[in-house]
């Protein structure tokens, strides 16, 4: 059984369903899972795998819900080197910036010596209205390896 932080960055909900459903699939499986809406460094324990499941708003930036979470990470720089990330993005292809918000969050944690666990997967509401199906497809890949 593994402890799994699952960090949400949403403006209307999607993530935030994407990753209850996650937390659900990976609880069965009998994992420690925890998802934060308004995530904080103290709060989220940095010897976990970390789930960071975010869309993107304005022009390719971060939700306001995880802005605070990435400034107090680039404020800090805390030591992530016990953290490994799988990043779910989920965005729109119509725009040019498409899934980059999240990507912010990830250099940052990468520049605190944080690992990728898994290839990203990025989720295009133009192509997959339900981003749920494709989000628990990339997970049911992978979770064994937890
Ligand atoms: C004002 C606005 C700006 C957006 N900007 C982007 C963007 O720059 N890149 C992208 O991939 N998606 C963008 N999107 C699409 C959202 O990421 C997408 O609709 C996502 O499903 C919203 O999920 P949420 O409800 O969890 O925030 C934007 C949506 C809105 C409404």
């Amino acid at each position: 059984m593994a402890k799994v932080e699952v960090i949400v960055g949403t403006t209307l909900g999607s993530a935030e369903y994407v990753a209850d459903e996650i937390m659900a699939q990976l609880t069965e499986q009998g994992h420690q899972v925890q998802v934060y809406l308004t995530p904080t460094l103290h709060e989220i324990d940095t010897h976990a795998l970390w789930i960071i499941v975010s869309s993107t708003h304005g022009a390719g930036d971060l939700p306001d819900n995880i802005q605070p979470f990435f400034n107090e990470i680039t404020e800090q720089k805390p030591d992530l080197s016990q953290v490994n990330f799988a990043l779910c993005a989920i965005g729109d292809s119509s725009y040019d910036t498409f899934c980059q918000g999240p990507e912010k969050l990830i250099s940052a944690i990468q520049e605190c010596d944080a690992k990728a666990f898994v290839d990203k997967i990025q989720i295009d509401v133009q192509l997959d209205p339900v981003p749920e199906d494709p989000a628990l497809a990339w997970l049911a890949q992978w979770q064994q390896d937890i």
